[in-house]
């Protein structure tokens, strides 16, 4: 990935949920930790254009988040804190093509990558399942699908493993070490950062710490107290 944050800062009315900020990802596995409301999210929004920049610009592999909106939805695909949000349609087959029948494919061509997009999160299975009586594992998994089914370059995960239990966790975080997508995964779960590349620490609207995994859990514990 090539993220390039320029000087950039949001603000909701007087709350400042990010101080003015420069800064390049370029990394394939990236991981982003803090207490809640430090800012995480609304960082990792930044990079799909779902949070625009109050001041500043984030540039996501040569793209614009504010020029090039759209263009910046189909490179960074999000896959949302609770995804069963995100999910549209009723059957699970028709969820993961909803993005592809929007886009104008032809019909043989959606009906092979949903197949292939089933077959790579081991879900085919569940294809004719209703969506809301999916598992929170299950549910994770044909969200990630639905999104990656598009192409997106990168994948940004917001608290993949919330509420997971710790057989549905494994699988969800064997499946996204296993991405061939880069990924950016936010998360209260340390076990699932503790290999990433690169460890971002957000406190209070403020990028803390920025480093080896190691040494930014060192330094979550501390501004935890704990
Ligand atoms: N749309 C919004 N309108 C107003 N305030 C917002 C909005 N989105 C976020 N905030 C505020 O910005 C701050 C940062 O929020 P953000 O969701 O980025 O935190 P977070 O680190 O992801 O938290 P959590 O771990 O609890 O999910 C918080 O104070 C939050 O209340």
């Amino acid at each position: 990935m090539d993220i390039r944050f320029t000087d950039c800062s949001v603000s909701f009315g007087e709350r400042v949920a990010l101080h003015p900020l420069t800064l390049a990802l370029d990394e394939r596995r990236i991981g982003i930790i803090g207490l809640n409301g430090s800012g995480k999210t609304t960082f990792a929004r930044l990079i799909n254009g779902l949070v625009k920049p109050t001041k500043g610009h984030v540039i996501v592999n040569g793209l614009d988040t504010v020029k090039d909106d759209r263009a910046v939805l189909a490179e960074a695909g999000f896959i949302f804190q609770n995804p069963q949000h995100q999910l549209i349609m009723p059957i699970v087959a028709d969820d993961i093509a909803f993005g592809l029948k929007n886009r104008g494919l032809p019909q043989h061509e959606i009906a092979a990558r949903t197949e292939a997009a089933l077959a790579r999160f081991g879900v085919t299975h569940l294809a004719r399942r209703r969506v809301h009586e999916l598992s929170g594992g299950e549910t994770q998994l044909v969200a990630m699908a639905s999104v990656v089914v598009t192409g997106p370059k990168i994948l940004i995960l917001d608290e993949p493993t919330n509420q997971l239990d710790l057989r549905n966790r494994r699988m969800v975080a064997d499946t996204i070490d296993r991405l061939d997508e880069d990924t950016i995964v936010i998360t209260h779960d340390l076990e699932l950062v503790e290999s990433v590349e690169r460890l971002l620490l957000f406190h209070e609207g403020r990028l803390l710490a920025d480093g080896k995994p190691a040494e930014t859990i060192r330094r979550y514990h501390e501004v935890a107290g704990c």
